[in-house]
């Protein structure tokens, strides 16, 4: 096992979906995986490895921000050879032509986070989507008649915020929607030379207060999962 993940070598698929909330992950093995095998109740981050459409997938819980979920996925990759990333994750939507429950495709990731800066001693570094897992997605999701958009997104080491300025700044810029951990996805992703790509649901509008009932959240959730399956297991 390594520090955070109790799975034994070969337990966990090359192909990952990864929601922030572990209790999506059991959701999403139980729902859409065939032979669903749980690796991991460390700290109950839930992991599970089963099938789709007789592929290999796994589905991990990484916890929320950028902390969390770079200590998942860079044991994934360095101790599990994980290859390919997908985020499932929930965001605020801030520009009005979003609703709650679009879907989103992070092509980048804008963020407030400090990681990067060190990282790349001060310069900005651009977080960005692998193309062919984004081009898998949107062909998936638009084959659905599903509402998506493409674009930048803002990954905040905050959820709750004192003033909305910098929302609306960002919105400004065409920024689509805030979350907490895409920036990370995509960074460690590319240091490992890996495949990643967040996929997004609208779950509720930062600007208007629009919010999604749990319901909703779910019906639109599981299409999110059906397109990141399919963007996935693609050939
Ligand atoms: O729904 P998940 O994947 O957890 O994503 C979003 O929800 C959490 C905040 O409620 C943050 O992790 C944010 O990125
Ligand atoms: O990070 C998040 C996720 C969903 N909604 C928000 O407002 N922020």
């Amino acid at each position: 096992m390594s520090v955070h993940i109790g799975a034994k070598q070969g337990e966990i698929a090359e192909t990952i979906l990864l929601p922030g909330d572990p209790l999506r992950a059991k959701y999403i093995a139980e729902t859409f995986l065939e032979d669903a095998v749980c690796y991991n109740q460390v700290r109950n981050m839930l992991g599970y490895t089963g099938t789709y459409k007789g592929q290999r997938v796994s589905v991990q819980g990484t916890g929320m921000g950028v902390p969390s979920i770079s200590i998942y996925i860079h044991e994934l990759m360095a101790e599990y050879g994980v290859q390919n990333l997908i985020r499932v994750g929930t965001c605020g939507a801030i520009q009005e032509d979003i609703k709650v429950r679009d879907v989103i495709i992070a092509m980048s990731s804008s963020t407030d986070s400090q990681v990067n800066r060190l990282r790349f001693n001060q310069i900005d570094y651009a977080p960005t989507a692998d193309f062919e897992l984004l081009h898998q997605a949107y062909q998936a999701a638009v084959g659905r008649g599903l509402s998506v958009k493409v674009g930048n997104v803002f990954t905040s080491d905050t959820f709750y915020q004192e003033s909305l300025d910098l929302y609306k700044k960002l919105a400004s810029y065409q920024v689509l929607a805030v979350e907490m951990e895409t920036t990370a996805l995509y960074t460690l992703a590319a240091q490992f030379k890996r495949k990643a790509l967040s996929i997004l649901t609208v779950s509720d509008h930062i600007l208007t207060g629009e919010a999604t009932s749990a319901e909703e959240r779910q019906t639109t959730f599981n299409t999110m999962i059906e397109v990141a399956l399919e963007a996935a297991t693609r050939k």
